[in-house]
């Protein structure tokens, strides 16, 4: 499958630090680094917006996806609060990464640090089209568990 070309632009408070790639052959994402110029602190329940110091311009028809990373997630309950981030094609602005701790501990977070995991991945736009009724399905108005445990 041929890759969708994705150009990035580092910001001048993300020089020196590493350029976001896939680190396995079949890797889903690439990981995002902190550009933070000192590190930061988040207390439990703390929220912050990190930057990257990138910013790119993703090809109409995909979009970006800003994941947590499952060890940072599981080890220390840090995650991406709105996750998973939507980063738009038409965005030129610097993605950023919100971060909520949900651990019991603070968590210090480093320039540099790989916070958080950016996936390229296909989009559909639909057309809405209003209807006075919809199609009758199986299910109907079923759901939130309606189909048993
Ligand atoms: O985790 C994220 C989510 C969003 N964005 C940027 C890229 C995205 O294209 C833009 C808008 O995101 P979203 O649509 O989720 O936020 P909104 O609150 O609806 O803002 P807007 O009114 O600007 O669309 O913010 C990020 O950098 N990181
Ligand atoms: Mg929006």
């Amino acid at each position: 499958m041929s890759r969708p070309r994705v150009l990035v632009q580092r910001l001048a408070h993300g020089q020196g630090l590493k350029l976001p790639s896939y680190e396995s052959a079949q890797a889903a994402g690439m990981d995002l680094p902190a550009a933070l110029s000192e590190s930061i602190t988040v207390q439990p329940g703390g929220i912050v917006l990190v930057p990257t110091g990138l910013s790119i311009a993703i090809p109409a028809g995909y979009e970006g996806q800003v994941r947590p990373r499952s060890g940072l997630a599981i080890k220390k309950g840090l995650t991406v609060v709105n996750a998973p981030g939507t980063i738009d094609a038409d965005y030129r602005g610097e993605v950023k990464v919100g971060l909520v701790n949900l651990g019991p501990e603070p968590v210090e977070i480093c320039r540099g640090d790989r916070v958080a995991q950016l996936i390229i991945a296909p989009v559909v736009q639909a057309e809405l089209m209003e209807a006075a009724e919809l199609p009758a399905s199986d299910r109907g108005q079923g759901g939130f568990g309606s189909t048993g445990k």
